[in-house]
């Protein structure tokens, strides 16, 4: 069988003169080495995207951590603020909708980082910004240096709940992660349940309730050490036979 297709939006970045429709490479390479798809990257339009047509494509949604964040008109009703920013109002517009229904039709997600932030504000959920300023929260921000090992280098421990979904993955208890975001999950949609928290009670993991498929989004950065590290590897395989029992059963019915 031909490997199913995984959708990954893009982000619209300005760079190298040019203006540029991007997935950062670490999460292609971890789509096809660590889930075994082929990644299908599509625009972030700021007239959005058609859902289903797309979804009618694929068989997995995978949403990339990125700089930029949620606008807040997504998720309360106030101005937007410095710390809030920058911005990507192309990938919102693509994302919110193709979460939301790729939920409703089963196709399985994995959400990373901005990604578990978007899948949160699709369902419901609101984002705190500067998180490391709030008493008793860490820093879990991008160390400041160049090389991407030490950026994306593990240095956290996240506690994995007892019968999650994520325990079912990576067993439950200590799993040890990376962390590079400065926004975090505030109040959680009605529709997530909390699969697991950093030692702080920063929510790092969540997985969607009544899902027909794998749905998961965690804050960390699995992708970055598909091939070096065994929970970043078994999320991916996770996702990858996810995707493929998806594209099997859609199989079966147009046989
Ligand atoms: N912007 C959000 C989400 C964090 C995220 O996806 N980080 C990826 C790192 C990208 C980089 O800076 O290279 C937040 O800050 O919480």
């Amino acid at each position: 069988m031909a490997k199913p297709f995984v959708v990954i939006p893009a982000d619209f970045r300005a760079f190298d003169g040019n203006v540029w429709h991007a997935v950062p490479h670490q999460y292609v390479r971890a789509a096809v080495e660590g889930a075994e798809v082929l990644p299908l990257l599509i625009p972030a339009l700021e007239t959005g995207n058609d859902p289903d047509a797309i979804l009618d494509r694929v068989d997995g949604v995978l949403l990339s951590g990125s700089r930029t964040n949620v606008h807040p008109s997504y998720y309360s009703d106030g101005e937007a603020r410095d710390l809030d920013g920058p911005f990507d109002i192309g990938r919102d517009a693509t994302v919110m909708p193709l979460v939301r229904r790729a939920l409703e039709r089963g196709i399985p997600l994995l959400a990373i980082c901005r990604g578990i932030q978007e899948l949160n504000v699709a369902l419901g959920g609101t984002l705190a910004s500067d998180i490391q300023e709030q008493p008793g929260i860490w820093d879990h921000r991008k160390p400041d240096v160049p090389e991407l090992d030490t950026a994306y280098g593990i240095r956290q421990t996240v506690l994995v709940k007892e019968g999650s979904c994520l325990a079912s993955v990576l067993g439950a208890g200590e799993v040890r992660v990376n962390s590079l975001h400065r926004l975090a999950i505030s109040k959680a949609a009605p529709q997530l349940a909390i699969e697991a928290l950093a030692e702080d009670g920063t929510v790092e993991a969540v997985s969607v309730i009544g899902a027909k498929a794998f749905a998961v989004g965690v804050q960390w950065h699995p992708e970055y050490w598909v091939g070096k590290d065994t929970p970043s590897n078994k999320l991916f395989a996770a996702f990858g036979e996810a995707v493929r029992a998806y594209a099997d059963s859609k199989a079966k019915v147009t046989a």
